[in-house]
């Protein structure tokens, strides 16, 4: 993973606009290289737009004093459209290297905001992959404002603006110079004002096209969800209705920025006005040369463009910083994945010391579970419906923080443990499987297995993985999520991969429950005998008679641990739980 600044959460615009110039600061010599050559490139540039005009002055000067030498015309015409093309030339050579910086960067933020999130996303369990997914995907036309736009074309801009007006107040009458400054000051104040105007018509566009991203990926991912219930027609709506609601957003954030450049042009339009009436009847007076006048008109005209373009970027640059504002508060710090090593080996006690646990705004979760499951057990964790196993197995495993409480894995608090490294101290097979849509070789020795590719052949042979008399195929691709395979291929899949890593502590969220009952029990009992010493085993089921062979049997009752202890004790003193088991019994 890149490594990246500590903390992005950053606020105000002016702290995102800071954020980025300490990552691309950070991103290594050969961003500063491209970033350096960018702004000698535009440095030039920005030096040839002042000699230009004055080029022109001094051409017009020479034509208007009789004789004319034609060496000295030619020369100053060519130096004249010499500067005006190689400016321009320059300025879209440096594009070569802003295009790279920002790609550079694009790729630095996304792969920090994509590490940020994808933790967050296993542990709440309310992802909003849409929204990321439009977020990361606006983030590079986002850069390109900002940072090509604001951080790198302003500078440069304000240089030649301050060299420019030096210039004309050299040359000409300082009036001159004041004019021209107080009508380009004018006008990116307004400039400004019109981007802080049309920041909160940015900012709802933005929600409205993050809302259609995420009911796209909502419905795809639920295409058959839709078609088998006939709501085609209703989801298709729906969707078109928030691209109408983006349309709308669009529409008010456009007219904002048509009304925007009405004021900025019209206080544009009398400035200019206003120096040519001046300069007219300066010319005529002859208290201007033409020359001079026609300097003047070149130099507003040739700062006043450029500096419509940085107001259209200011103008942007609301919804960008607002996105790149967005992106930055995913990331969540520097986040290095080493080599993949268990913390120690052989199984670990798991300890529960008063854990109490709720989902965000509800009641339900868990009430201060006390438990000991000592090393090396086979643990179950039975109880009806809604009654917390997963969120209990969850916490244990720590996919989810304790609101209070510890849980202690081998003597190691497992809140001290950084959240990318748990899987190295517990590892959790969640209830619903997924797969990546690649082959079956790259999901079935995904990390952090160990086993062999002959060795898990040969293991789901024996498992009878395929159908009798068909070849084992790696290379097949599972599809999206892993909808090529059965239910029961899904399981044996992931289990036969679970057998490979070595880890002190293990947690199957009813990882058997696609099981046929013959290839349970031999699953069961081949994981059991590969775990035996090096793994204790916590099991989520809604089968008793697993709990029957089982070391500890932990009963959850409405979020509580009802009981704890061997199946036929719990028969004998617990009636909730011999209930349960004359039931499934029957
Ligand atoms: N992400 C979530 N947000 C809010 N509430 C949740 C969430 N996940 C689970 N719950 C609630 O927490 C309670 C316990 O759920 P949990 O999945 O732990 O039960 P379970 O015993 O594993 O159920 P089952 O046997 O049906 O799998 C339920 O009331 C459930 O609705």
């Amino acid at each position: 993973m890149a490594a990246t600044p500590p903390s992005c959460a950053e606020r105000s615009d002016l702290g995102v606009v800071w954020a980025l110039v300490r990552r691309l600061n950070a991103l290594g010599p050969g961003v500063r290289r491209d970033l350096i050559i960018g702004l000698i490139l535009e440095g030039v540039a920005v030096a040839l737009g002042v000699i230009g005009p004055l080029a022109l002055k001094a051409l017009i000067d020479a034509l208007s004093q009789p004789p004319v030498s034609s060496p000295v015309t030619l020369g100053l015409a060519l130096v004249f459209v010499g500067a005006w093309a190689g400016g321009s030339l320059l300025s879209t050579g440096r594009l070569l290297y802003s295009t790279r910086v920002i790609d550079t960067l694009s790729a630095d933020l996304a792969a920090a905001a994509l590490a940020g999130e994808l933790p967050r996303v296993a542990a709440s369990h309310d992802g909003d992959s849409g929204r990321t997914l439009g977020l990361i995907e606006r983030l590079p036309f986002s850069l390109l404002v900002v940072v090509d736009g604001l951080i790198w074309r302003s500078l440069p801009l304000a240089l030649q603006i301050l060299a420019s007006l030096w210039v004309i107040a050299g040359l000409i009458p300082a009036s001159y110079a004041a004019g021209l400054f107080v009508t380009l000051a004018g006008y990116a104040v307004l400039s400004w004002w019109g981007a802080v105007r049309h920041r909160s018509h940015a900012h709802l566009a933005n929600l409205a096209a993050g809302a259609v991203s995420q009911g796209l990926g909502d419905v795809l991912r639920n295409a058959r969800r839709i078609v088998l219930n006939g709501t085609l027609t209703s989801e298709v709506g729906g969707i078109r209705a928030g691209i109408g609601q983006k349309a709308v957003a669009n529409v008010k954030m456009m007219r904002s920025l048509v009304q925007m450049a009405l004021v900025q042009y019209g206080w544009l339009g009398l400035g200019v006005v206003g120096l040519l009436v001046a300069g007219a009847g300066d010319v005529g007076a002859g208290r201007l040369s033409v020359g001079a006048f026609i300097m003047l008109e070149t130099y507003a005209l040739r700062l006043a463009l450029p500096l419509s373009g940085i107001g259209f970027l200011l103008s942007q640059s609301a919804g960008a910083i607002a996105n790149i504002r967005d992106v930055l508060s995913l990331c969540r710090g520097e986040v290095e994945m080493g080599e993949v090593v268990p913390v120690r080996l052989g199984a670990a006690a798991v300890e529960l010391r008063e854990v109490s646990f709720h989902y965000a705004g509800t009641t339900a979760g868990i009430e201060c579970v006390s438990v000991g499951i000592p090393a090396g057990a086979f643990a179950v964790i039975v109880g009806p419906n809604g009654s917390g196993k997963s969120t209990l197995a969850q916490i244990m495993a720590g996919v989810f923080s304790p609101a209070q409480g510890q849980v202690v894995i081998g003597g190691v608090d497992l809140a001290q443990v950084d959240v990318h490294a748990r899987f190295r101290h517990v590892l959790y097979v969640p209830q619903f499987i997924t797969f990546l849509n690649r082959t079956l070789r790259d999901n079935a020795l995904y990390p952090p297995t160990t086993t062999t590719e002959a060795d898990l052949i040969a293991l789901l042979a024996q498992w009878r993985f395929y159908e009798a008399g068909r070849e084992m195929d790696f290379a097949t691709p599972v599809g999206e999520l892993g909808e090529r395979l059965s239910g029961g291929q899904i399981q044996k899949l992931e289990l036969a991969r679970v057998t490979g890593i070595k880890v002190p502590v293990l947690i199957l969220d009813e990882s058997t429950s696609a099981l046929d009952p013959m290839s349970e029990a031999r699953i069961l009992s081949d994981l059991r005998q590969s775990f035996e010493g090096r793994s204790t085993v916590v099991m989520v089921t809604h089968r008793l008679r697993l709990a029957q062979t089982a070391d500890c049997v932990l009963f959850m009752t409405a979020g509580r641990l009802e009981a704890y202890g061997r199946h036929h004790e719990l028969i004998e003193t617990v009636p909730a739980y011999a209930g349960l088991w004359v039931r499934e019994e029957e």
